[in-house]
């Protein structure tokens, strides 16, 4: 089964668009973590226990777990997300020349998706691309302030730099696994995208404590098959504080679940 099919399905079991990004800063954990083994697993499976019935996918982001313990906590994570049939997808950004990517590429061993960047080319990302049973999910207009620096730069006659990566990554997509990243802060940018590329799902991160447009997340993240992605990191796992702290985030996945499926048809 294709990435976006067992998506699809999460997505309708789920009734939600709902990523819960877990990223779980050490210096943001509550405090009677803290003697846990495993901190970051520890707290993890709590967010999960609270939040898996309103989410349609969890997406570490690898930047969080890329030490010793850290592997070790990911992988406990990864397998206890798919224990409650939620879906991963590993936030990792990565591409390098083929041989490298090669390796990179074997992250996908571990989760049902990844992030990855086009700014090495077509070859970068084959071996990505040759998982035709995992998602591949290209950064084409990030939501951060600098997204626009070379983002938005107009190259060739009249196109933004965006532009050529959304129309790329849909010639690139011959085995239906590629999806493109599109930050919720951009959303002329985000409606633009959908326009050019009508039928790739996205993963559309920045609504929550980025303040990006979740009407617009919804309307232009998702394709005509409703298949797409929200993402709120922070904004849920770090909604509450002490030791009732699922609370919270159960709250706030729920709250976002809500909001967005006002938005879905
Ligand atoms: O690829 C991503 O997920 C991503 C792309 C992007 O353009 N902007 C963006 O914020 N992200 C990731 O999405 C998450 C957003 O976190 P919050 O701002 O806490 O919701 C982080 O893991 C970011 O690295």
């Amino acid at each position: 089964m294709s990435f976006f099919d067992t998506l699809a399905a999460r997505i309708d079991s789920a009734d939600s668009v709902v990523s819960v990004g877990l990223d779980p800063d050490p210096a943001k954990l509550p405090d009677h973590l803290a003697d846990h083994d495993l901190p970051r697993w520890a707290f993890n499976r709590r967010i999960i226990d609270a939040t898996h019935e309103h989410a349609a996918c969890y997406k570490p982001n690898v930047a969080f777990y890329e030490d010793s313990d850290g592997w070790r906590a990911l992988r406990e994570t990864v397998a206890y997300a798919h224990g409650k049939d939620v879906p991963v997808l590993l936030d990792a950004k990565r591409a390098d020349i083929g041989n490298t990517a090669r390796q990179y590429a074997n992250l996908l061993d571990h989760a049902d998706a990844i992030t990855v960047n086009p700014y090495l080319g077509r070859d970068s990302l084959e071996p990505f691309l040759a998982r035709e049973d995992k998602g591949i999910i290209v950064l084409c207009r990030t939501s951060n302030p600098g997204g626009k620096d070379f983002q938005n730069l107009t190259v060739g006659n009249d196109k933004k730099l965006y532009e050529y990566v959304a129309q790329r990554c849909s010639e690139w997509n011959e085995r239906g696994n590629v999806g493109l990243v599109v930050g919720a802060t951009a959303p002329e940018e985000l409606e633009r995208v959908r326009e050019l590329v009508p039928d790739l799902p996205f993963l559309v991160p920045g609504v929550g404590a980025q303040g990006g447009d979740a009407e617009a997340a919804v309307e232009y993240g998702l394709n005509a098959d409703g298949v797409g992605l929200v993402n709120s990191s922070r904004g849920i796992i770090f909604a509450g504080e002490g030791e009732n702290f699922e609370a919270a985030a159960r709250q706030s996945a729920r709250r976002l679940k809500d909001r967005l499926n006002r938005y879905r048809d």
